[in-house]
């Protein structure tokens, strides 16, 4: 095998309550890395499409990079490896830019290399490439681009990964303002104390939404997608965002929040139909705001990563 490509989707973390500990796959948007084998000894980021010129070329703060440096230096590889990363997302959105990156880069060298390691086992060097691109090592991007679906981080010390059920015709709805959040500056506002109060809610919704989506009870998820740790301190970098909030009640969605670290929002809906609609909803409330964004909708992306093209 010479050379590799692979796509990783956009994802939706924290999913309201679950912050650093749940995410989900959405379908069709995502990055794109081709990976190589050089003769030149080392890694190599020789193209960067989709970006603006935005993201770095050096190895070593491309996620890509950090990435496959990381599973490397678990391996006996030495040889030299090429890459290409083609952005098919918004950098600072709230979508897993950093993770798709990150983990299409980890999918296609894996193949190249022969699959010297299973799918789960390429997770701790993408959240190494996370703590480089986000300061902090959080996994609900990286988890359900790499696994897709719903996924839950048990724990992070040591690493317990955990796949959740994906009710049938549940859809999501991302609604991108044309604004940058970068997720370090997102993390800087957090609270770092939490009440007692505040962790006994923010536990209760988490175990609630972990039980609706096995049991596909659209209520018990509509219930527990309240979140009172971040979104208190996030929100107000978000305009629109309560409005959206608010809008949506009335059209039968189930909930949202805010995707990772923002700016973008996700709502949650029974159906495809009600997707569309919050969809509208949303166009409507920007439009009085003044502020384009983008509207996706999108039902879970169960597949995660996966190969494209293999050329030997
Ligand atoms: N391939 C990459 N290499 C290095 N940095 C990247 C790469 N892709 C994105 N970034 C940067 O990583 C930082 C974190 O942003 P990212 O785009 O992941 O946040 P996001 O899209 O808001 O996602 P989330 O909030 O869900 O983590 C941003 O500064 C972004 O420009
Ligand atoms: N859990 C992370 C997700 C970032 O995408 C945060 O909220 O900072």
């Amino acid at each position: 095998m010479q050379k590799v490509t692979a796509f990783a989707p956009a994802t939706v973390a924290n999913v309201s309550c679950g912050f650093d500990i749940l995410g989900f796959a959405v379908d069709d948007l995502g990055d794109k890395v081709t990976v190589s084998l050089s003769g030149n000894p080392g890694i190599r980021v020789t193209k960067i499409e989709g970006d603006k010129g935005k993201l770095p070329y050096e190895a070593d703060k491309n996620t890509c990079g950090v990435a496959i440096h990381a599973m490397l230096e678990q391996m006996d590889f030495e040889g030299g490896l090429e890459i290409e990363l083609y952005k098919g997302l918004p950098l600072g959105s709230g979508m897993g830019s950093s993770a798709a990156s990150a983990v299409a880069a980890l999918v296609a060298v894996n193949r190249l290399l022969g699959n010297p390691f299973e799918k789960k086992e390429l997770l701790p060097f993408a959240i190494e490439a996370e703590r480089i691109a986000c300061g902090a090592g959080h996994a609900d991007n990286v988890s359900p681009a790499l696994l897709g679906g719903f996924v839950l981080i048990r724990d992070y010390h040591p690493l317990d990964v955990i796949p959740l059920n994906v009710p049938r015709g549940l859809y999501c709805t991302l609604v991108h303002p044309h604004l940058v959040l970068n997720t370090s500056d997102s993390r800087s506002v957090l609270r770092r104390n939490v009440s007692l109060k505040d962790a006994t809610t923010q536990s209760g919704n988490i175990a609630g939404l972990v039980a609706g989506l096995f049991q596909e009870d659209m209520s018990l998820i509509s219930r527990s997608l309240n979140d009172v740790i971040a979104e208190p301190s996030r929100s107000v970098l978000i305009p629109g965002y309560d409005e959206v909030k608010e809008a949506i009640k009335a059209a039968g969605a189930l909930g949202c929040g805010i995707s990772g670290s923002g700016p973008t929002i996700f709502i949650l809906s029974p159906n495809e139909e009600i997707a569309w609609e919050v969809s509208r909803l949303s166009q409507q409330v920007f439009e009085k705001i003044g502020l384009p964004i983008d509207l996706y909708v999108s039902a879970i992306n169960t597949r995660g990563a996966y190969i494209i093209e293999e050329e030997q």
